[in-house]
């Protein structure tokens, strides 16, 4: 069998709180993603997608800790690498684009000289080469004009354009994995739609895997090889994206396809909970979807269910899983 390119193991990320038992972000997480493989990662907010694109780069802000479990990338365990490592790796090997990209850019740089820095810290590439190789990248990211624009500051580009620039400084060093969370949130429709469409094709040409983290299970149908929902900090089902789609078996996954759907019966049924149950936060003990659950029994609610595999490569924890529809 070939290494994954990524492999996280019984991750568990905890947040001290003061006062109080600890925020627990990530209980037990695995997940795995081969080479070239994107995979899509849906939750709503608070369920521990972000915690995790940190925990994978080894970012986790402190307090916060991974309390237990381990992320492998290419076969090293990363909590065995100094943090002289972790820099090589990361936005070398490893990179991240995130949603807003004006947070993310030095707003007293130009834009060459932003994703020339990170070339030229990890390959040492310099002068007329380095010049050369960031305006092919612009272009590879579709930015209108990339002589010009080398030149100019984040303030002059728009959300798009701004976008693209952190993709390009993402892509530059040819990374085994890119780490996209929400990146297209912010943009507008349009702009979003070929936003995914040039990550898609880049992912592709660069040969790079991805984890795409997203709130919009609808973006993953188009997008993504496997799909995998998380809830509370724990993976609720992961599959392929043909069999998710056609058979979509833990409540939670339902849930989120029925908030898409025109079928108003299957709305008014997934969804009847409304607003205050909306509001439950996670169990602590059993099933963390129980207090949301349309379908949960006495079982859900004292015993933790475990990721089963219940056709090949689908894995549901669910106690009760959603049966196919006919
Ligand atoms: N720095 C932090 N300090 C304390 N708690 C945190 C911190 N970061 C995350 N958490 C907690 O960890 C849990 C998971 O948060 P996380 O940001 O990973 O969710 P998310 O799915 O990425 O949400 P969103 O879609 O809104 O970005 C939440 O309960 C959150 O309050």
């Amino acid at each position: 069998m070939t290494t994954p390119v990524l492999a996280v193991e019984g991750l568990d990320v905890e947040f001290p709180s003061y006062g109080e038992a600890p925020v627990r972000a990530l209980h037990g997480l695995d997940l795995s993603i081969g080479e070239q493989e994107i995979v899509g990662l849906v939750g709503e907010s608070g369920s521990g997608k972000t915690t995790l694109a940190r925990a994978i780069m080894q970012l986790v802000p402190p307090p916060g800790r991974i309390s237990q479990g381990s992320v492998s990338f290419e076969g090293r365990d990363l909590s065995k690498l100094d943090e002289e490592q972790l820099r090589t790796l990361r936005g070398r090997a490893m990179s991240m684009v995130i949603a807003n990209p004006r947070s993310e850019l030095n707003p007293l740089l130009t834009v060459g000289q932003q994703i020339g820095n990170i070339l030229k810290y990890h390959t040492g590439c310099k002068g007329r080469e380095l010049r050369e190789r960031v305006i092919e990248m612009l272009k590879e990211v579709r930015i209108p004009d990339p002589e010009r624009r080398y030149d100019a500051f984040p303030h002059e580009l728009s959300g798009g354009m701004a976008q693209r620039v952190v993709m390009a400084i993402a892509l530059i060093c040819n990374p085994r994995l890119v780490i996209s969370d929400d990146a297209t949130s912010g943009l507008d429709v349009t702009v979003q739609a070929q936003v995914l469409e040039l990550l898609k094709r880049l992912a592709e040409r660069h040969r790079t895997a991805m984890l795409f983290i997203t709130r919009d299970i609808g973006i993953t149908a188009h997008f993504c090889d496997r799909v995998a929902i998380i809830y509370g900090g724990e993976i609720m089902e992961i599959a392929t994206r043909a069999r998710f789609f056609a058979n979509p078996m833990h409540p939670y996954s339902v849930l989120l396809l029925a908030a898409f759907s025109h079928n108003p019966k299957l709305r008014s049924y997934w969804l009847k909970e409304g607003e205050a149950a909306a509001e439950a936060r996670p169990a602590e003990t059993g099933c963390p979807f129980a207090p949301r659950c349309v379908r949960v029994r006495e079982h859900c609610r004292s015993v933790h269910p475990e990721l089963r595999e219940l056709e090949a490569g689908h894995h549901v924890r669910c106690h009760f899983p959603v049966e196919r529809r006919a």
